[in-house]
């Protein structure tokens, strides 16, 4: 359904949008920011790229509009970023807020199958269907055929395991510490088995960046930029398994950057963030519009 906008912020000469909906994926209201650059207000009949960020465990769309930093490189690039709550809210599931790697705050990004869950956590419908086709009909400067994808942790699994299922519709792809190969990782087993149910293996692996990047088209170029912080705690933790993606991309085209002594907080997103914005815009951006 339309959005609401419940405030406009300036924002680096555009603005921010604190946009709220019900959605019909999650049958729960969905609030989610929506970063308009500058071109997007001086120029409203010139349609702008669109950068979807999908964040990590516990987090909303606002740890990201707040802190990571992706909004002066996007206004500089012209390219409106999107960031999207991590699952629905107050659905009313018994045990939905009881741990914070799963349930509220933890949606992964995937469409549940188990009875409890399948009502309401939808977020891959959500993220790849419904939310796109709301924003591109509401806001017309959104140009639905010039969209990128990336996120963090949880979102990174999100961004590439997207990208990954959908070919051809992101035309980039880039991820912050993402949880690369969640069956086989504490947090996405424990999710997994929640949303899929333990039996359902087949299920996980069509989840699963190392698993989908295995079955790539050959063909098809496959340029995704990764950073993993070498001090992550996750990563030490093997919540994060990088090593097991690069190995099952082989020569497919991926960059994986290990950054020496960077954590997993925002400070880490923040300092990489022109990075991503800039390989985004690559791919996204027609400079004879921006
Ligand atoms: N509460 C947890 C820590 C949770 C955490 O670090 N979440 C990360 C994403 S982790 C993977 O998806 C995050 O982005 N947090 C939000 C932030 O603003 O930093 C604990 O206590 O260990």
């Amino acid at each position: 359904m339309a959005f609401e906008i419940k405030a406009k912020i300036a924002n680096f000469g555009g603005q921010l949008l604190k946009l709220e909906h019900q959605s019909t994926s999650t049958k729960t209201k969905m609030a989610l920011n929506l970063f308009l650059p500058p071109s997007a207000i001086s120029h409203p009949s010139t349609k702008i790229p669109v950068l979807i960020y999908l964040s990590g465990l516990t987090c909303t769309g606002d740890n990201c509009a707040e802190k990571g930093f992706l909004q002066p490189h996007a206004a500089k690039h012209c390219i409106a970023v999107v960031y999207p709550d991590t699952s629905p809210r107050g659905a009313k599931i018994d045990g939905e807020d009881d741990s914070w790697d799963f349930g509220s705050g933890a949606g992964f990004y995937v469409d549940a199958t188990t009875e409890r869950w399948r009502n309401n956590y939808n977020m891959y419908t959500y993220i790849n269907e419904e939310l796109p086709s709301e924003l591109f009909k509401q806001f017309e400067v959104l140009d639905g055929g010039r969209v990128g994808i990336t996120g963090h942790s949880m979102g990174g699994h999100g961004a590439l395991t997207i990208f990954l299922k959908n070919p051809g519709r992101y035309l980039s792809v880039s991820a912050f510490a993402p949880m690369s190969n969640p069956i086989n990782c504490p947090w996405g087993q424990k999710a997994f088995g929640g949303y899929f149910g333990e039996e359902n293996k087949e299920k996980w692996a069509e989840h699963d960046a190392t698993e989908l990047v295995k079955v790539w088209e050959k063909d098809m170029t496959l340029e995704a930029l990764i950073d993993v912080g070498t001090g992550d705690n996750f990563y030490k933790q093997g919540q994060l398994l990088p090593e097991n993606f690069e190995k099952a991309a082989g020569d497919k085209g991926i960059q994986v950057r290990y950054q020496e002594g960077y954590d997993h907080s925002y400070f880490f997103i923040s300092s990489f963030a022109g990075d991503h914005v800039n390989f985004h815009a690559k791919y996204l951006c027609n400079q004879v519009f921006c």
